[in-house]
């Protein structure tokens, strides 16, 4: 049984994570960690019964009333680093889907869990279309070249990075330039990503959109189910490749 503590479950992507994870048998979201909304009952908020689990200011009144394994992270760059970096220090292993973390902030906390001998995923997508989306776009760039491949992503206009984490990953997977990528900020829209080539004569492009963010959850389980004791990932796509690969 996984114990779980997750910060960010009042927001859109943690309350869908939560959803998802709340129905599987092998773990259980013992504690939660918000801003705003400590002391709140995390089985109220998920739409059902009390379930005497709560939602505390901090890390480290979370894990003082509970014994939990695994830190999850959907909020905003600072909080995550923070919290993540008492997550590892406690011993807990970490799955951040938190973008907009610096270079250096991923890295602390991945320097962190290896000196804990923890396991880490610090990863902008969880859905496998990505993952798919990326080996798609590898064959493009193949084919193409990178010189008239574009990345456009449209989200929701509450989200707070520009370009999303996203496409700023595709951008590094496909050895382009962050001028490749076009950023649109829609009413709506959930998330969207498409790797474009455009040249006078053909159009091919490749696009992925997510309407229920249900999908980060089930990406979120594959991890929980699969996790291994120790090891930093960056991406979900390398992690399902080192896992399936196993099998
Ligand atoms: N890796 C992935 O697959 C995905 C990543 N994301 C990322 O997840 C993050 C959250 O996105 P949304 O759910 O749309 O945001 P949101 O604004 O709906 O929710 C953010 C949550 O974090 C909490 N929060 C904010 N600042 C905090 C702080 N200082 N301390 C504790 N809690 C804090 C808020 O109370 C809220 O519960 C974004 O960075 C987004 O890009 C979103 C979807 C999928
Ligand atoms: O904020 C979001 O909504 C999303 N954020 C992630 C990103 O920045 O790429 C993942 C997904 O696109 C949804």
């Amino acid at each position: 049984m996984k114990r779980i503590v997750m910060a960010g479950i009042t927001g859109r992507t943690g309350k869908a994570v939560a959803n998802v994870l709340r129905r599987l048998d092998d773990c259980q979201i013992v504690a939660a960690v918000g801003k705003n909304s400590a002391g709140r009952d995390i089985g109220e908020l998920l739409g059902g019964k009390s379930n005497f689990r709560y939602i505390y200011p901090d890390v480290p009144s979370a894990l003082e009333k509970t014994d939990a394994d695994v830190y999850i992270d959907f909020t905003a760059p600072d909080a995550a680093q923070k919290n993540a970096v008492s997550a590892a220090k406690h011993g807990l292993d970490i799955i951040i889907g938190t973008t907009g973390l610096t270079k250096e902030s991923v890295e602390c906390i991945a320097e962190l869990l290896r000196e804990e001998n923890r396991f880490g995923i610090i990863a902008s997508n969880f859905s496998i279309g990505i993952a798919a989306m990326v080996k798609m776009g590898n064959i493009l760039r193949e084919y193409y070249g990178g010189e008239e491949l574009q990345i456009i992503e449209k989200h929701h206009t509450s989200k707070r990075d520009c370009p999303s984490g996203t496409a700023l990953y595709l951008q590094q997977q496909l050895d382009l330039t962050e001028d490749a990528i076009i950023a649109k900020r829609v009413a709506e829209k959930a998330s969207y990503h498409e790797i474009k080539f455009a040249a006078k004569n053909e159009n091919l492009s490749v696009s992925y959109e997510v309407t229920g963010r249900e999908v980060f959850g089930e990406g979120v389980a594959y991890i929980l189910r699969n996790m291994p004791n120790s090891g930093v990932y960056y991406d979900f796509l390398s992690f399902i490749e080192h896992i399936e690969k196993r099998k």
